[in-house]
């Protein structure tokens, strides 16, 4: 196997890739690296002692023990039975695993990785994490718009979404979309190359593919392989992890790392490895595919050669002594010593974002946008359902009178049952952020864009349209077919209210949306935290009859804080009087006694609008609480 010669970081043309990435070049560097450069090879990137260990149950297990190796230019393979630790290894070399938990070194051309090396580089997970509703250009200038440097011009990025387009070979299908689970997209080969073209849009050298055949069709495997393999012929490293490829997929690698309960059992080319264990007495028969061969050899289900004597050793340990093992290690050497001279670890400067804050924010909310209009079904339903209630809600309490009998009772009620709607009929806001999780987590860690940003647009684009917009129909729908007194000023103070009920509502399954991974689990928990403070709200039970320890619950409630400036609002002044003909009298009762009954204050104006205040202050503290949840979701695995 030959290595390059490790050059310095800023000497290496592959690099220069990412550093020149701003310059006036960069469309014309990056499109001689992804099409001319067939003579070029990738980076060379080396392991040395990788231990790798996760806490199960209290107890340290050992994942990777000791793996050591070095990955160049061309196809690398990280091949091994379930379990054995491939996908570790590569999470391990990608810089995506804790690295509290991975002991070793990873060398990138015989120098310390730069600190920022996540970002440089490619990587493919498993599980699709491009967004349905879109087509696969609009996927692929997402990519662009945000890690391509903001200085680029859009005809500039577009080049490149079209030259990655042409690279893949999606022309035919570039426009279509993706597909989600309500509707048909693009096929399983396509939809991979699209997760593909995603990282290949940064050009970057270094390609990193966790299982990238796994749920695709024979053929489909194959023409996702042959592409990698035409990648890596244009200057570029890639590296991956595969499960039981087929021979003709097999045939493609160049270099082979083989697994076995986290320890190598063969590393070299993988034209070399037949005949490595060919010595080590375990000849393949004719006509077998080696993959499965080599796993069948690492389960312990293939036949010594009688000529060989029985095994003695585990697999593990004859490369551990093997000439195979002694050849990478000469070359770890070789690397390790450059490091060394290069003064190892310092690490190179930050690369960070590529586009502003506003750019991702701008970005960002287009791709919520585009996705709310594709897919319009829930948001529909919701304004429908709002309108239908509003109408019940209305129809309910026809044109209230002002009687004691009924006018009072049928008021509060009223209110709470309109809080009630709008708190419950916004639970679906805990999906928010749990539906996107494995996307917004690839795209945080590859660098797309900040947590803030992120957290920013998706609040913005489904609290405006869909917090906002439906309780004001609903308000307006309500307010006027009961009857509730009519005032500019009261409707103003009514919707405002209602507005930052749902509102602070949605907040509240925001935090539950960032915090908890499983949806009913969160659904759970919201429904629980909405049924208390609705028996804390003031309707239900009079909170002042409450067990004096159990009382605080109220100030959480904001049912209650709902309610107050509702009821405050619609009877504060107000008579409520039944008129006895015989005895020609009125019987009255102010809408203030049931004010000082149920214990809210209401002499002055700061007595209505406290209740805002809290309203609009625990919707912004629930808010800034969901985005620390969110910047806290562990990125690394
Ligand atoms: N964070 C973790 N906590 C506990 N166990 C872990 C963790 N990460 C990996 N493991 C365990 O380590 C072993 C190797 O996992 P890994 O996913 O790397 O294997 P793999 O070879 O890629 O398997 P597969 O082909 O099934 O994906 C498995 O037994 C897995 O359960």
């Amino acid at each position: 196997m030959s290595l390059n010669e490790p050059q310095p970081l800023e000497e290496n043309p592959h690099l220069a890739a990412y550093t020149n990435y701003g310059s006036t070049e960069t469309s014309v560097t990056v499109t001689s690296d992804a099409t001319e450069g067939a003579s070029r090879k990738g980076p060379v990137l080396s392991f040395h002692e990788i231990c790798f260990t996760a806490t199960v149950k209290k107890d340290k297990k050992i994942i990777l023990d000791n793996v050591s190796g070095v990955f160049d230019g061309g196809v690398n393979a990280i091949l091994g039975p379930t379990g054995s630790g491939k996908s570790s290894l590569l999470d391990v070399l990608a810089g995506r695993k804790d690295p509290r938990h991975v002991m070793g070194t990873v060398l990138l051309d015989g120098k310390a990785v730069p600190s920022d090396f996540r970002l440089m580089t490619g990587y493919v997970v498993q599980d699709d994490v491009v967004m349905g509703t879109l087509s696969i250009r609009e996927n692929l200038a997402f990519s662009a718009a945000l890690r391509l440097p903001q200085r680029l011009t859009a005809a500039e990025r577009e080049k490149h979404v079209d030259l990655v387009i042409q690279e893949l070979q999606l022309s035919k299908c570039a426009d279509t979309r993706v597909g989600t689970e309500f509707t048909r997209g693009v096929s399983g080969g396509e939809r991979k190359r699209c997760n593909i073209g995603m990282e290949l849009i940064t050009a970057p050298t270094i390609l990193f593919l966790d299982e990238p055949t796994s749920g695709l069709d024979a053929n489909t495997a194959g023409h996702v392989m042959s592409l990698l393999s035409s990648l890596a012929e244009t200057g570029r490293t890639i590296i991956f992890s595969i499960h039981q490829p087929r021979y003709t997929i097999y045939r493609l690698f160049d270099n082979l790392v083989l697994l076995n309960g986290g320890r190598c059992a063969y590393h070299g080319s993988s034209k070399d490895a037949i005949e490595y264990f060919a010595k080590c007495g375990y000849p393949i028969e004719p006509y077998n595919n080696p993959a499965d061969f080599f796993l069948d050899l690492l389960m312990g289900a293939e036949h010594r050669d009688p000529a060989f004597g029985p095994q003695e050793e585990p697999l593990t340990e004859i490369y551990d002594k093997s000439d195979a093992k002694a050849q990478i290690d000469g070359q770890l050497a070789v690397l390790w010593d450059n490091s060394r001279a290069h003064g190892l670890p310092t690490k190179s400067a930050e690369v960070g974002y590529k586009t502003s804050f506003g750019r991702q924010l701008g970005v960002v909310s287009t791709r919520t946008v585009k996705n709310l209009l594709r897919n319009p079904r829930t948001s529909v339903l919701q304004l429908a359902m709002m309108v239908l209630l509003g109408a019940l809600v209305g129809a309910i309490y026809w044109q209230v009178n002002d009687s004691k009998s009924s006018g009072l009772q049928n008021r509060v009620g009223a209110l709470f049952f309109i809080i009630m709607n709008l708190i419950f009929g916004n639970l679906d806001a805990v999906e928010l952020f749990i539906k996107e999780r494995a996307i917004f987590i690839h795209e945080n860690a590859s660098g797309y864009y900040r947590v803030s940003s992120y957290f920013l647009a998706k609040v913005l684009c489904d609290m405006i349209p869909r917090r906002t917009i439906p309780p004001l129909i609903f308000c307006a729908i309500a307010y006027y077919m009961i009857g509730f007194q009519s005032d500019v000023e009261k409707f103003f103070i009514f919707s405002l209210t209602m507005v930052l009920v749902a509102v602070a509502g949605s907040a509240l399954a925001f935090f539950f949306s960032a915090t908890v991974q499983v949806f009913a689990i969160a659904n759970l928990l919201i429904a629980l935290c909405y049924v208390f403070m609705m028996l804390f709200g003031g309707f239900v039970v009079n909170v002042g009859s409450v067990l004096s320890w159990l009382q605080w619950i109220k100030w959480l409630s904001f049912f209650r804080y709902g309610l107050n400036a509702a009821s405050i609002n619609e009877l504060h002044g107000k008579e409520f009087c039944d008129y006895d003909v015989k005895r020609n009298i009125s019987d009255c009762l102010p809408g203030d006694a049931y004010l000082t009954a149920q214990g809210i204050p209401f002499g002055s104006a700061w007595d209505l609008w406290q209740n805002i205040l809290a309203l609009a202050s625990m919707a912004v503290i629930m808010l800034v609480l969901a985005y620390v949840q969110l910047r806290r979701l562990k990125k690394l695995k």
